[in-house]
C-alpha cells in the first residue's frame, strides 16, 4: 500500500481536469482546499470508569450546491489530510451525479474493534454533541462510511434531537428503517458500482456476463458490489478483506462468503478456496477489478503488474495519481470512485428527500431513481471523455463536476 498523501491526490485530480477547463486560477485554487475543518478531542468514559481522549475531525469542503453532505469513519489511521481529501471527494461525487449538495466528511481515529458497543455509543454521542452547532438537514448532513452503519447513525440523530429538543431525522442519513431511514441505503453503494460495471462493460462492447471479477475489501461496499455483480452472471473469482484473500477460479458464492463472514469474522478459510495476499488479489488476471477497501490500494509500482482490464472503484481513492498514469498508459478503462460509488451519497439524498416530506418510498422506487441517477451520469461521464479530449475517465468526471460547482458560485454572484 502506497502512502502517497490523499490530500495532494485530490488536489493533483483537480489540477488534472483544471488544464481542460477555462477557469480561473484563483477559483481552481479555492476548490483545492476545504472551507473550515474542525478538529476535537473527545474525552469519553469507558467501562473501567477512566477516561480516554479520541482526536476526531469534521471537513467541510465545499457547500457552493447545497448543505456538506459525505460519511464518518471510524479507523485507527483517520488523519486531518486524509478526511479533508475524502471530503473533497464528496463535493466532486455530489456535482458529477447533481445532487444539490456539497461536500463534507468526518472521522475518529479509533479501532472500534477495541471497544464495547457502550464505550462506541458514548463516543458517537459525544462526537454528535460536538458537531451539533455545526450540522443539520439544511447545514452539514453526515452519513456511514468505513466502520460505521445504521446503529452510529441512530444514535448520531437521537442525540442531535435530544440537544435541540425537536424531531430532525434529515439531520444524518444511513440510519435504520424504523429511525427514519431508506430503503436501499445499505445496499445503495454496491449497487451503484454494479450500474457502473455493467455501463462500462457496454461501452467498451464487452460483455459481463461470465466475466471474471476479483474484489478487494468485503464489507459495506464490497460484498455488496460482489453480490450484485454476480447477479448480472460474472464470476467473481477473488475477495478479500483485511484478513487476505481468497481465490477459486471456478467463482465463489458472494452471498455463502458473506455469510461465512458473518460467522467467522473474515473471508479466510471459506470452503475449498486458495489463499492469497491482497496484492495478489489485485494483481490477478481478472476482467473486473473491483478496490473496495481504503485509499492507496494501488500504487504506480503495483499498476504496472495489474492484469484487469477494466478497474471499478468502489472505494474513496483508491488509485494514486501515479498509477493512475500507469493504468492510462496501459490502455485499462478505470470508472472513478466520484461515479462509481456514488450510489450511497444519491439514496442518502433519497433518504434526506424522504425525510422532509414523512413520505417513505418503497425500495423499488429507490432502486429505480438511482439506476436513473447512475446511468445518466454516466453518459454524461463518457460525453465529457469524448469531447474534451481528456486523458481518461477520471479527469472527464472532475471536468463535469468543476464546471458544475464553479457554475453555482458564479451565479451566486460571487464572482464575475
Ligand atoms: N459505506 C458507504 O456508503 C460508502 C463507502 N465508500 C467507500 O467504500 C470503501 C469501503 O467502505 P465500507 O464498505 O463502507 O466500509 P466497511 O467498514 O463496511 O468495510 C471495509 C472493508 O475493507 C476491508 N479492509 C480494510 N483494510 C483492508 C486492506 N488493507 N485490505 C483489504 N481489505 C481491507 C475491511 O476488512 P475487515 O472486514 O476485515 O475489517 C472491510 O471488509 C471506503 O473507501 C469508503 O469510503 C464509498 C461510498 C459510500
Ligand atoms: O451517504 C453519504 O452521504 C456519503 C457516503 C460517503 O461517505 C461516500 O460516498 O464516501
Amino acid at each position: 500500500m502506497s502512502e502517497a498523501n490523499p490530500f495532494e491526490s485530490l488536489q493533483e485530480q483537480v489540477d488534472d481536469a483544471a488544464a481542460y477547463l477555462d477557469v480561473d486560477e484563483d477559483v481552481i485554487g479555492r476548490l483545492k482546499h476545504p472551507e473550515r475543518v474542525l478538529e476535537l478531542t473527545l474525552s469519553v468514559e469507558l467501562d473501567d470508569g477512566t477516561l480516554e481522549q479520541f482526536r476526531a475531525f469534521r471537513s467541510q469542503f465545499n457547500g457552493d450546491r447545497g448543505p456538506y453532505k459525505g460519511g464518518i469513519r471510524y479507523h485507527p489511521n483517520v488523519t486531518r489530510d486524509e478526511v479533508k481529501a475524502l471530503s473533497g471527494w464528496m463535493a466532486y461525487k455530489c456535482a458529477v451525479v447533481d445532487i444539490p449538495y456539497g461536500g463534507g466528511k468526518g472521522g475518529i481515529v479509533v479501532d472500534p474493534r477495541e471497544y464495547s458497543t457502550n464505550e462506541l455509543e458514548r463516543l458517537t454521542r459525544s462526537y454528535a454533541t460536538e458537531l451539533r452547532p455545526f450540522v443539520g438537514p439544511e447545514r452539514d448532513i453526515p452519513a456511514p462510511d468505513v466502520n460505521t452503519g445504521q446503529r452510529e447513525m441512530n444514535w448520531f440523530k437521537d442525540t442531535y434531537e435530544t440537544l435541540e429538543r425537536t424531531t430532525a431525522p434529515g439531520v444524518i442519513t444511513g440510519k435504520a428503517k424504523s429511525s427514519g431511514g431508506s430503503a436501499g441505503r445499505i445496499e445503495a453503494t454496491g449497487r451503484s458500482v454494479m450500474l457502473a460495471a455493467r455501463e462500462v462493460f457496454d461501452y467498451l462492447g464487452t460483455d459481463i456476463e461470465g466475466a471474471t471479477v476479483a474484489v478487494q475489501g468485503f464489507g459495506n461496499a464490497g460484498s455488496v458490489a460482489a453480490t450484485l455483480i454476480d447477479d448480472l452472471g460474472a464470476s467473481v473469482v477473488a475477495v478479500s478483506d483485511s484478513s487476505g484473500a481468497i481465490y477459486d477460479p471456478d467463482g465463489l458464492d458472494p452471498r455463502a462468503v458473506k455469510s461465512h463472514k458473518a460467522e467467522t469474522g473474515s473471508v479466510s478459510d471459506y470452503g475449498d478456496a486458495e489463499a492469497k495476499t491482497n496484492e495478489e488479489l489485485l494483481t490477478l488476471d481478472v476482467d473486473l477489478l473491483v478496490p473496495a477497501a481504503l485509499e492507496n490500494a494501488i500504487d504506480g509500482d503495483l499498476a504496472r503488474d495489474v492484469r484487469a482490464d477494466v478497474i471499478v472503484e468502489a472505494a474513496n481513492g483508491p488509485l494514486t495519481p501515479d498509477a493512475d498514469d500507469v493504468l492510462t498508459e496501459r490502455d485499462v478503462h478505470v470508472v472513478p470512485d466520484i461515479l462509481a460509488n456514488a450510489g450511497g451519497v444519491t439514496v442518502s439524498y433519497f433518504e434526506w428527500v424522504q425525510n422532509r416530506q414523512r413520505f417513505p418510498w418503497t425500495e423499488a422506487r429507490v432502486n429505480d431513481e438511482l439506476e436513473s441517477v447512475i446511468t445518466s451520469a454516466f453518459d454524461e461521464l463518457v460525453d465529457a471523455f469524448e469531447s474534451h479530449d481528456v486523458p481518461n475517465l477520471r479527469t472527464a468526471a472532475y471536468v463535469v463536476a468543476i464546471r458544475r460547482i464553479v457554475e453555482s458560485y458564479r451565479e451566486g454572484g460571487n464572482w464575475p
